[in-house]
C-alpha cells in the first residue's frame, strides 16, 4: 500500500482533556477508512489534526511524505485547499449560489475563471445522480442530493484526500447509505482516499477498513472489505 496521509505519535491536549494521546495512523491511496467511537473519543480533533485544521501538541502528519503540521498558515491553507476535499454533516453549501457555482467555488478559489469552473463542476452532476439540478440553489434540494452536491464539491479540486464528518448524521438510513455508496465509489474512482468520521456501523461498513478510537487512542483495528 502507497501511503498518501500518515499521522505519527498525535497528541493534542485541550487544558487537562486529552483529545489524543498518541495516535498512529496510515492512509493509503484510494484507501477508505471509516473512524468510529464514543462522544468525546477524539474522532473529530483526529481528523481535524489528519486535514491540517488543528495542529497538534506533538507527533507529525504527512502528507505524499511531507511534513505539514509545521507549515504557515497560509501554505497549510493553500494545500487544504487543493489538496483536501471536505464534507460535513449539513449546511456546507452556500445557499444563494445554485448547486453548480457552489460546486464550481473550490476552482474559483484556486484562480480558474468563472465560466471554466462552472463547466467543470457540471461534469460532476450526472455522475452523482444529479442531473438536471445544476441551477437548484440549496434551499430546493432534498438533504441527501445537498450532500451529493457537497460531495461533488470536494472532489472537483481532485484532492488527494477526501474527509467526511459524519456525512449523513442529517440523513435517513436509506438516504444515508446512498450517499456513502457514492462517496466510497466516486472517490476511489477519482483516486482519492477517504477518512470519515461516523457514528453508524453501517455506514462504517462501507469503508475498507474501520479504526476504533477511544479515550484519544486507537483501539481494536479491524480490517475488512465490504463484499
Ligand atoms: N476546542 C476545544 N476546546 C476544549 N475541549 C475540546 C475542544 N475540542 C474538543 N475538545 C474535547 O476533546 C475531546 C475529544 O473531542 P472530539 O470532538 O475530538 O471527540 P469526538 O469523538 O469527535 O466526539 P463526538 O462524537 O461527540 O463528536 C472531548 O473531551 C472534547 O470535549
Amino acid at each position: 500500500m502507497s501511503i498518501v496521509l500518515a499521522g505519527y505519535g498525535l497528541t493534542k491536549k485541550y487544558g487537562s482533556t486529552t483529545a489524543l494521546a498518541g495516535v498512529d495512523i496510515e492512509v493509503g491511496e484510494r484507501d477508505s477508512l471509516a473512524i468510529m467511537g464514543p462522544s468525546g473519543s477524539g474522532k473529530s480533533t483526529l481528523l481535524h489534526t489528519l486535514a491540517g485544521i488543528i495542529r497538534p501538541d506533538g507527533g507529525q502528519v504527512l502528507l505524499g511524505g511531507e511534513r505539514i503540521d509545521r507549515l504557515g498558515e497560509n501554505r497549510l491553507s493553500a494545500l487544504r485547499r487543493s489538496r483536501f476535499g471536505f464534507v460535513f454533516q449539513s449546511g456546507q453549501l452556500l445557499p444563494e449560489l445554485p448547486a453548480e457555482e457552489n460546486v464550481a467555488l473550490p476552482l474559483m478559489l484556486e484562480g480558474v475563471p468563472r465560466k471554466q469552473a462552472v463547466e467543470r463542476a457540471r461534469r460532476w452532476f450526472a455522475p452523482l445522480g444529479l442531473d438536471g439540478l445544476e441551477r437548484r440553489r440549496p434551499g430546493q434540494l432534498s438533504g441527501g442530493q445537498a450532500q451529493r452536491v457537497a460531495i461533488a464539491r470536494a472532489l472537483v479540486v481532485a484532492p488527494d484526500v477526501v474527509f467526511a464528518d459524519e456525512p449523513t448524521g442529517a440523513l435517513d438510513q436509506a438516504t444515508s447509505h446512498e450517499v456513502i455508496r457514492l462517496l466510497t465509489s466516486v472517490t476511489r474512482e477519482q483516486g482519492a482516499a477517504l477518512v470519515m468520521v461516523t457514528h453508524d456501523a453501517d455506514m462504517a461498513a462501507h469503508c475498507d477498513r474501520i479504526l476504533q478510537v477511544s479515550d484519544g487512542r486507537i483501539g481494536t483495528y479491524d480490517q475488512f472489505t465490504v463484499a
